[in-house]
């Protein structure tokens, strides 16, 4: 027989409720890292040495003193979360520190390492948040292919073909990403790309990936393949060409194909990963 609620006691009921309130209210974790990147602490915190109370840091980012109390609830969220950290020093109002952690630290602006809040701003931005709001009625809908293409008719690809903002918006971030990965790729297993003499970065955005490959190895030629209201927006570059054209048709012959994708983006669909093994085929020749 299942068990009854009066089974549980008062402590344990009380602790039950306290998940769930945790369960729902997950989301205001990262909406309160949405709100500190578009408020700049991280770069704010990293440009003023590192450290900065919460009254330095509400004037900075020119908040009404009355916001102050917010500011700190805020940075409560973010700090319990271990996104910043709180420095106990004894500044003379007794104000606490806040202080980047490496997480914080990916989304400042660094002279060496690119920050990877163009990504997060992607992650969070309402085009990837909302379709969650009918996560019920994708699952009903038998014929739903996914969740994005429920919510906004359009799958991703079509979207950013569409509205030029989004467009902007996905290549950024694939840009940082890029950037960000590309560096530890090169450094832990650069040795798969030796000899190799042309490469083709399929669906490679504006060519995040095959910049670093080219730095890294300039005899190489490297090619960008992509959709052409992608490849328009490119950067040109000079050691890097682009075409524009769709991988499911056709993939120009090359020494290797790189394919660097984000389980987010591509439909898992047997139609699509075979379509694009028949590509490869015809391609590694
Ligand atoms: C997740 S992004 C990855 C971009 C890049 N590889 C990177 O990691 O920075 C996926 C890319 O696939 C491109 N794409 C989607 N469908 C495509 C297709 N049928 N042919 C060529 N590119 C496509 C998109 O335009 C987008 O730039």
């Amino acid at each position: 027989m299942a068990p009854t609620q009066d089974k549980h006691s008062s402590q344990e009921l009380l602790q039950a409720q306290v998940d769930l309130w945790h369960h729902a209210l997950g989301f205001v974790k990262s909406m309160a890292l949405k709100c500190a990147m578009e408020l700049q602490i991280p770069n704010t915190i990293q440009n003023h040495g590192g450290s900065m109370s919460p009254s330095e840091l509400a004037t900075k980012i020119g908040l009404h003193p009355s916001k102050l109390p917010r500011l700190r609830r805020l940075m409560r969220v973010l700090t319990m979360s271990g996104i910043f950290v709180v420095h106990e020093v004894a500044l003379p109002n007794k104000e606490v520190a806040y202080g980047l952690t490496p997480t914080t630290r990916l989304l400042a602006i660094d002279e060496v390492r690119s920050s990877l809040s163009p990504f997060l701003s992607l992650l969070l931005d309402s085009t990837v948040t909302a379709p969650f709001f009918a996560m019920h009625s994708w699952f009903l809908d038998e014929h739903s292919t996914s969740l994005f293409e429920k919510a906004h008719g359009l799958n991703v690809w079509e979207m950013a073909g569409q509205n030029s903002t989004y467009n902007q918006l996905i290549n950024d971030a694939m840009v940082s990403d890029s950037n960000f990965l590309m560096d530890i790729i090169l450094r832990e297993c650069g040795g798969v790309f030796l000899g190799i003499k042309s490469l083709i970065d399929v669906a490679g955005g504006h060519g995040g990936s095959a910049r670093a490959i080219a730095k890294a190895f300039p005899q190489m030629k490297c090619t960008v393949l992509d959709l052409p209201h992608v490849v328009e927006e490119a950067p040109t570059d000079d050691h890097v060409s682009f075409i524009s054209g769709n991988m499911f048709k056709h993939i120009p012959p090359a020494d290797a194909l790189f394919l660097k994708v984000h389980p987010l983006n591509f439909s898992s669909s047997l139609h699509t990963h075979t379509q694009f093994t028949i590509g490869c085929h015809k391609v590694c020749i």
